[in-house]
């Protein structure tokens, strides 16, 4: 069988999504981000997990933050060369703005190690209904996802459903996530 060729590139698709996102009313965003975290609140993932990673919202990504007063321990990324560094933050803990104005905990904060961690909350510009996912192009998750110590941790991409596509391009260092939370509710995948 063969597989369609997406008709445009991963950078058209990336402007595109990005431009619609930022179009959108603040009161959209907020009550959308809000049903996410709603369907997120309720999932067996997240009811289990006792350690979640999760990001800082930048560029009308949802808004997680009115989850991270609920008890868990929380990570948040910081932006260490290539890699992503993982610190534990609670509301009320510093921030500071890092590599590309994106919210970070501050470098001394206490690092959560890959051992603790039971779920991912996945930022992404789109992902598709086989689990691929569109990132802002610095292959930050798919540098980590890649790596065995996080290639069994439940990731679950964040994303309106607008952003939802029938078929990603996909790379060859491309990594699946294993669900989708959007506004509509959450989607499952049996990893590729
Ligand atoms: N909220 C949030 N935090 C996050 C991520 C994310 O997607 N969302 N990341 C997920 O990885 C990491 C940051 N990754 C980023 C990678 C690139 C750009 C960026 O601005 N890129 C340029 C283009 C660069 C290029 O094409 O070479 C741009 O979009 O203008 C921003 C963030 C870590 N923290
Ligand atoms: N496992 C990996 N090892 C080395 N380089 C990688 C790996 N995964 C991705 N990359 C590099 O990252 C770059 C960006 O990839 P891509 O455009 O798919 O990023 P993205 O998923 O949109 O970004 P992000 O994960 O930061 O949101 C690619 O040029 C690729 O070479």
């Amino acid at each position: 069988m063969n597989t369609p060729k997406p008709l445009l590139t991963k950078t058209e698709l990336r402007k595109s999504l990005l431009q619609t996102r930022k179009s959108r009313s603040p009161e959209a965003w907020r009550e959308k981000s809000d049903r996410i975290c709603s369907h997120l609140q309720t999932s067996p993932p997240f009811t289990q997990a006792k350690t979640i990673l999760a990001y800082f919202s930048f560029r009308q990504e949802p808004d997680l933050s009115p989850l991270f007063t609920i008890p868990k321990k929380w990570g948040f990324p910081r932006c260490v060369g290539k890699e992503l560094s993982w610190h534990i933050w609670q509301p009320g803990d510093a921030l500071q703005t890092g590599a590309y104005g994106i919210l970070e905990p501050l470098p001394d904060a206490p690092k959560i190690d890959h051992s603790e961690v039971d779920l991912i909350l996945v930022p992404a510009v789109g992902c598709d209904l086989r689990g691929y996912r569109l990132g802002y192009g610095g292959g930050y998750y798919d540098r980590m996802l890649s790596k065995a110590e996080w290639k069994s941790k439940v990731a679950i991409g964040i994303i309106f459903e607008f952003s939802l596509l029938a078929q990603l391009p996909v790379d060859s260092w491309d990594q699946p996530l294993h669900g989708i939370c959007t506004e509509s509710g959450n989607l499952k995948f049996n990893k590729i």
